[in-house]
């Protein structure tokens, strides 16, 4: 049988894996205030809490899938759906000039949130590659 430290490697992969609830569970269930822009039964938009650019907001799922690289094939509706939000509520944002929509997977793509989200900013010139 496992050892125990076998036991909690196993349970810190797992809990990893399949992603501890994270601060937007709290965004989700109001318990933390938050400038939410929209909201439906799939996903909200609210503003980042750390703007970097004049308009900076998320697109998050109420399914607190951990990140993009482990979404499945059967997601592919809801990603569409939280990509259709984050247009229509870049629309309503006026951001007539442009905007970025970023999505960050893991360690390199310096993810610090493990629940997926969708990074819009716009409102000035942005710049590439993002670095
Ligand atoms: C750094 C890019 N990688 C990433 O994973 O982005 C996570 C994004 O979530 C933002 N954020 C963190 N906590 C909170 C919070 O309590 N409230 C809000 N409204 N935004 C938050 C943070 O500023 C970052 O841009």
């Amino acid at each position: 049988s496992n050892t125990n430290n076998d036991e909690v490697r196993l349970a810190e992969e797992a809990s990893k894996k399949y992603g501890s609830p994270t601060i937007f569970s709290r965004v989700i269930d109001k318990t933390i205030p938050a400038d939410i822009i929209y909201e439906d039964d799939k996903c909200l938009a609210f503003r980042d809490i750390s703007p970097q650019a004049p308009v900076h907001f998320l697109v998050i799922p109420r399914d607190p899938i951990p990140k993009i690289s482990e979404v499945k094939d059967d997601d592919a509706e809801l990603l569409g759906h939280l990509l259709v939000v984050a247009k229509n509520v870049a629309k309503k944002e006026a951001l007539h000039e442009g905007y970025r929509m970023v999505i960050n997977d893991g360690k390199h793509g310096a993810q610090s949130v493990y629940h997926l989200h969708i990074h819009v900013l716009g409102g000035r010139q942005l710049n590439w590659p993002p670095g």
